[in-house]
């Protein structure tokens, strides 16, 4: 894999994926909770996932979680995240109120990288791109088909169009109905990082069937793995410390 994104001391993109846990609470106080209960399991990175929370349609009450979420994990990488709906988030809100809510996120500097859909229209999407960087924010470029897998070449295609878009990290999510489309996957995330990546990328097929492409990024080119802690945000992610140990054989072995 070519080039590495370094966040907060930690580098995404050489020798062992990095971990990150996903946050799901509801309500400030579940949220403290959960990023308490966080220091323990120590992860890399931690991802808000903005649309679990009842008040994310109120911008002052999600730049005030920003804020406790930073206080209590000062040193660990923060991702934002809303997840859309159609990609199989919690909410579905007006795209214009989705980059609003990005973008005052990326400007509060509570927030070390936020994650944007590639299926947006572009102006928007570079826009927002260009207000991370900006403000020192990087940016995951996503998608996600909680349907199906689509085929290697259009994988590859998502990916090269989040890079070319300006994307520090693109990343793709996908939902295999057999084990050729967790091939399929692996197949996708190797040739990306061998023929065009000049970045870290991020990828997994989900569910049961795909949670080898969460244990084998080192192997196959992905930078990140999303693992759970008491709750999972999307089907698949298997517990941090199990997750820790097979990475870390894994790494050994190579
Ligand atoms: O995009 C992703 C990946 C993910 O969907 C997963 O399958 O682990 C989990 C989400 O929280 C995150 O935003």
């Amino acid at each position: 894999m070519s080039g590495t994104v370094t966040v907060k001391n930690v580098t995404l993109g050489e020798g062992i994926p990095k971990i990150c846990v996903p946050l799901v609470g509801t309500t400030l106080s579940e949220l403290r909770e959960e990023a308490e209960a966080l220091k323990a399991l120590a992860p890399d990175v931690v991802e808000w996932r903005s649309d679990f929370f009842s008040q994310v349609e109120d911008i002052a009450a999600v730049t005030g979680v920003l804020e406790e979420i930073q206080q209590i994990l000062p040193e660990i990488p923060l991702i934002f995240t809303f997840r859309s709906a159609k990609e199989g988030g919690e909410k579905e809100v007006s795209t214009e109120y989705y980059f609003r809510l990005n973008k005052a996120a990326v400007e509060s500097g509570y927030v070390d990288i936020v994650d944007v859909e590639l299926f947006n229209e572009e102006q928007d999407v570079r826009g927002l791109i260009a207000t991370a960087h900006d403000n020192a924010v990087f940016v995951i470029i996503s998608n996600h088909d909680f349907q199906g897998t689509p085929s290697q070449d259009e994988i590859v295609s998502r990916l090269r169009r989040a890079q070319e878009l300006g994307g520090d990290l693109p990343k793709i999510a996908v939902m295999p109905q057999s084990a050729g489309d967790v091939l399929t996957l692996l197949a996708a995330t190797n040739m990306m990082q061998e023929q065009y990546a000049d970045r870290p990328i991020i990828t997994m097929s989900m569910s049961g069937e795909g949670v080898i492409s969460r244990l084998a990024g080192e192997i196959f080119g992905s930078a990140l793995t999303f693992g759970a802690a008491h709750k999972p945000s999307a089907p698949g992610q298997v517990a941090v410390a199990e997750l820790r140990s097979v990475l870390e054989l894994l790494h050994r072995s190579l």
